[in-house]
């Protein structure tokens, strides 16, 4: 059932899986333009109502428009002040400082109504650390008309693109923002849950990659479905670990963007970051792997995972593992052995 808010008009910057994606759902309720930063693929969108590369045999909406066109997607959400607008961030973290300064020069300082920016990255930028809550604050200008929130969850791409059901979350402090998240998404084949944990919610979106990558190597190795289960459930007292220290609320690990999401990412064969788990048991090298552009924020990120552990004095031993195993040598095998040596201990014997 249409409402007010569902009819604000919905742009998506950035054209790959994720943001196609969300456009096709946003489309069924909202005008909504998605932004390509290369002709061919506004091309194929607005043509073939494809986008093969990355979303293989999807139909798109026909109600789907694409422009490579910056100036005119801004123009689309912010042209008409008598409404609110929507942005959502399709393009990964390694784009969203670019995008969030290209977005801060097309914005005017005052407006009656407000701009909602939703961001869909995760991981952790590799040098500075910050979640991507903390770039865009940097980046986009502190206007009380402009909020932002970040959408997470257990959510395939190409799943959601066939209209597969899905459950995610948006995080914000704006409940209006939720709740034009909420009109414009939820229902169909979309649930859209709403959460005030920020932190939670990006850390467990950043850190589940990691582990994911350590599915993949264990899988890849024939170690077995209960060494997959040992890595998850262990992974997952690793993120809540980190994620309570930087101030995440420890409940929001068990959810849809802690729990959901590493269980999807780590057993689902559709992960990115899972496929380099599984190319590295295969004995592939890293720049092998990342060369055809693999979008895989796990390797960009753990690094930067496993510098706030050890900041904040916290252990981190399969982050650890992935980060020796991808950037320092040690072969899969060696780090499981590595694991495998720790120390007996009780379960529950942190804070977590
Ligand atoms: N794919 C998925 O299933 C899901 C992905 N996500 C998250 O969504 C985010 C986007 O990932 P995803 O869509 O999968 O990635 P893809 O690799 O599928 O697409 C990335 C898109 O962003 C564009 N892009 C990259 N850098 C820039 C930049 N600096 N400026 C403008 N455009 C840029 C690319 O353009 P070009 O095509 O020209 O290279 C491409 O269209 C990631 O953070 C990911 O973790 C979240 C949930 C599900
Ligand atoms: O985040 C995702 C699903 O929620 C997608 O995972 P990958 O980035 O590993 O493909």
């Amino acid at each position: 059932m249409p409402n007010a808010l569902s009819t604000v008009p919905v742009t998506v910057l950035g054209a790959g899986s994720w943001g196609t994606a969300l456009a096709a759902l946003a489309s069924h309720r909202a005008s909504t333009l998605i932004w390509a930063r290369n002709a061919h693929s506004a091309a194929a969108i607005n043509q073939q109502h494809q986008l093969p590369h990355y979303l293989p045999g999807v139909k798109l909406p026909t109600t789907l428009q694409a422009t490579d066109d910056f100036a005119r997607a801004i123009d689309h959400v912010l042209g008409d002040d008598s409404q609110p607008g929507l942005i959502i961030l399709g393009v990964p973290l390694a784009g969203l400082q670019d995008i969030c300064v290209r977005l801060h020069d097309y914005l005017p300082t005052q407006r009656r109504h407000p701009l909602y920016i939703l961001r869909t990255c995760k991981g952790f930028d590799p040098k500075t650390s910050q979640l991507p809550h903390q770039i865009t604050a940097q980046y986009l200008p502190a206007y009380s008309w402009l909020k932002t929130g970040t959408l997470s969850g257990p959510s395939f791409a190409l799943e959601v693109a066939q209209g597969l059901p899905v459950a995610l979350t948006v995080a914000s402090h704006a409940p209006d923002l939720a709740a034009c998240t909420v009109s414009i998404l939820h229902g169909q084949s979309a649930r859209i849950y709403s959460s005030t944990d920020l932190i939670g919610v990006e850390i467990g979106g950043a850190l589940k990659n990691i582990i994911a990558i350590a599915c993949g190597a264990s899988d890849g190795l024939a170690l077995g479905t209960n060494a997959r289960a040992a890595l998850i459930t262990r992974g997952l007292a690793e993120m809540q670990r980190i994620g309570t220290a930087l101030g995440g609320q420890a409940a929001t690990f068990s959810g849809l963007t802690g729990l959901g999401d590493l269980v999807l990412t780590t057993t689902g064969d559709l992960s990115r970051n899972r496929q380099v788990g599984l190319a590295i048991a295969q004995g592939k090298t890293l720049d092998a792997i990342l060369a055809s552009g693999l979008t895989a924020e796990g390797v960009r990120c753990a690094q930067a995972a496993l510098r706030i552990a050890q900041q904040h004095q916290i252990e981190a031993p399969i982050t650890q593992a992935v980060c020796d195993v991808l950037f320092h040598g040690l072969s899969p095998m060696e780090a499981v052995q590595q694991l495998l040596a720790r120390v007996a201990r009780l379960e529950h014997s942190y804070d977590d």
